[in-house]
């Protein structure tokens, strides 16, 4: 079963509960939490503190993607503010082993995620401690950017590494996906698909998302 994820970085922040419901009646599954510090990507997000304003508030699985450095050292306010699962960047995390098991000591999820120019070959030694690999589809930082055609192919070697090893991983890919390249997406491998720009800068939100959910029946 495919998931979406919408992601609230493309938000109205002023009506940000209105719209996490909005896409919650219209059938998605989790919510995207994009949190960025301005030094690990060129840009600033939100921080714990918006994450908490929604907790007890939404029955969404809450995917928290930390595009930050030195992540170590906040992955505890968010699981506090309401994570359900918390990604980082391998490229932001020197003891990624070490990170992995301390997310999943706090009792949530630990997903690993790579940018468009990391190798696939960085997995080797950490993909049966991971619940999620998530693969950008743009260099992190912004929504609203297009979908790097290479990551199909790098969706399905990924899809063909889990599976040659009997592991039971979701791969989630994030950035530039529409109506007209979701099913690429899907087809590829993915199961789980976040989407920001495409669902959240529409003029109707559940009609957006069960068009994404018609395009990959
Ligand atoms: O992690 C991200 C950017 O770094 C966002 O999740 C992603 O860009 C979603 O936005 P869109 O669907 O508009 O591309
Ligand atoms: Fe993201």
């Amino acid at each position: 079963m495919v998931k979406l994820a919408p992601s609230i970085l493309s938000a109205d922040f002023s009506r940000l509960l209105e719209h996490v419901k909005e896409v919650e009646a219209a059938g998605a599954e989790y919510l995207h939490v994009d949190v960025m510090d301005g030094h690990f990507v060129p840009n600033i997000s939100f921080g714990a503190p918006i994450l908490r304003s929604l907790k007890g508030k939404t029955n969404l699985f809450v995917d928290v993607h930390l595009m930050i450095e030195n992540p170590d050292q906040y992955v505890k306010d968010f699981v506090d503010a309401g994570a359900d699962l918390i990604n980082v960047h391998i490229e932001a995390c020197p003891h990624i082993h070490r990170t992995l098991q301390y997310i999943k000591s706090l009792g949530v999820k630990a997903g690993v995620t790579l940018n468009p120019g990391t190798p696939l070959v960085v997995l080797e030694e950490v993909l049966s401690y991971v619940d999620m690999v998530l693969l950008m589809s743009v260099n992190p930082g912004f929504g609203g950017q297009s979908y790097i055609e290479a990551t199909t192919d790098k969706i399905f070697r990924l899809k063909t590494m889990i599976d040659d090893r009997g592991l039971d991983i979701d791969i989630q890919v994030d950035g530039g996906i529409k109506l007209d390249n979701v099913k690429t997406v899907v087809d590829a491998g993915a199961n789980v698909i976040v989407a920001g720009s495409a669902i959240f800068n529409t003029d109707n939100i559940n009609d957006t998302v069960l068009a994404f959910r018609e395009a990959i029946k």
